[in-house]
């Protein structure tokens, strides 16, 4: 920042007894003079000073702009393939998908090919990560206020009362736990099959005391940061430190906290290394303050024991397949903003589909408005759901795999 220039001197009037009047008016001239300069030069400083004001107004409400961005909404990683003329190709880390972006405010000229940046939903550029920041970045997604809430979740109601008490309470309320005397869950863990909710759950926990959400997937500790494990994981809770409340989401956790293997292999004690740095930070973590963590696993059967001693993850909540009540509320919450035609019986659509998980009945509703969209219609009929149920039906027969949309 440059400094600011000095004032003027203030001209000095010195008027001798024995001046005669002639050199008098000549010295009152003489200081007139100076004074009027001296006010010029002041005025000139007062209108630099205005214009910097200016500048430095702007500056703070790009900032404040900058600021409400990044705390709004979850920022996706990218990278800058090429700076061009009509904009900045960016690929987006984890879907690989290619996009051209406008520049915006955050892209400097500096900016090159190769960077990794911090992307928004609309894939505009809200900021260049320096490399540090870039594999925490990468590795953790930091939510402020997640917009899942309970009443999202359909089902599940019990879990979420026993999330409510062992995450939600001592979160929102830490000082009752003191006047018992007894120490809250450090951690949680959900179990279950895939896309039955646990993620949502976390979420909305999150979202309903106003904490920091943070994710950070196991299996990526593993396989994109190879080296890094234990670091990161020291990193993610020195984050949650600096979020404080904060709900940490460690999705995949048998990635990093499944039972030894035999096998002595460079990858194998890289993976233990950042197991063993989790538990010494959740030993280590009464002192931490409001920071709860949860983690989920599709893989309970694998975990290695040592994670589930009492002051870890002592509280297992399984996370199962909706039964057909859970199944109907999916349905009821996922076809909530969709044109349904008076005869949808969702319920009907629910006694079908047995099995299916809280993901794949929002597929399901997503591939019957895709039926509606086709024939040009925009209300979704109990015909699009069947012609839905018997596409997936037929790829589920044909692929051999469990049920998957498209
Ligand atoms: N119980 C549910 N109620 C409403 N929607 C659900 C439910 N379960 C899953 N979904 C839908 O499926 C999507 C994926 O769910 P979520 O990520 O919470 O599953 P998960 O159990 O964490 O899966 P994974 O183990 O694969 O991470 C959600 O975004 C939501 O659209």
């Amino acid at each position: 920042m440059s400094r600011s220039p000095s004032l003027p001197e203030r001209p000095h009037l010195d008027l001798d007894p024995d001046m005669s009047p002639e050199e008098r008016l000549e010295a009152l001239r003489d200081h007139f003079e100076e004074v009027v300069e001296v006010n010029q030069k002041l005025e000139e400083q007062l209108e630099v000073a205005h214009d910097r004001r200016e500048e430095l107004t702007d500056e703070v409400d790009s900032l404040e702009r900058e600021n409400r961005t990044l705390k709004s909404s979850s920022l996706y990683v990218a990278t800058a393939e090429e700076v061009t003329d009509d904009g900045i190709i960016i690929k987006q880390h984890g879907n690989n998908q290619e996009v051209l972006t406008e520049n915006t405010a955050a892209v400097t000229e500096d900016l090159e090919a190769g960077d990794r940046v911090a992307i928004d939903d609309s894939f505009g550029i809200q900021a260049v990560l320096d490399p540090e920041t870039d594999a925490r970045a990468q590795a953790m997604q930091i939510d402020q206020s997640p917009a899942v809430t309970y009443d999202d979740i359909g089902g599940l109601e019990e879990q979420t009362q026993e999330v409510v008490e062992t995450v939600e309470d001592p979160l929102s309320d830490p000082k009752q736990f003191d006047a018992v005397g007894i120490e809250p869950p450090s951690g949680v863990l959900l179990h279950g099959p895939p896309g039955t909710g646990k993620t949502m759950l976390a979420r909305a926990v999150a979202n309903e005391t106003d904490a920091t959400f943070i994710r950070m997937a196991g299996s990526e500790l593993v396989q994109k940061f190879i080296g890094e494990g234990a670091k990161l994981v020291r990193d993610l809770f020195e984050l949650a430190s600096e979020h404080e409340p904060a709900v940490i989401f460690i999705d995949e956790i048998d990635a990093i906290a499944s039972k030894r293997t035999e096998s002595k292999t460079s990858g194998d004690a890289e993976v233990q290394r950042t197991m063993m740095q989790l538990l010494s930070e959740m030993d280590g973590f009464e002192d931490r303050g409001n920071i709860r963590i949860i983690a989920a696993t599709n893989r309970f059967d694998m975990l290695d024991r040592a994670i589930l001693r009492p002051g870890r993850f002592d509280r297992l909540i399984e996370v199962p397949e909706p039964d057909l009540e859970g199944r109907t509320r999916i349905l009821e919450i996922h076809t909530d903003d969709m044109n349904l035609a008076d005869a949808v019986d969702l319920e009907g659509i629910a006694a079908e589909t047995e099995g299916f998980t809280g993901a794949e009945l929002a597929s399901l509703a997503t591939e019957a408005g895709m039926f509606a969209i086709r024939d040009s219609r925009a209300e979704v009929t109990m015909a699009d759901f069947n012609n839905a149920l018997e596409k997936v039906r037929e790829e589920d027969d044909t692929s051999g795999t469990p049920i998957a949309f498209a």
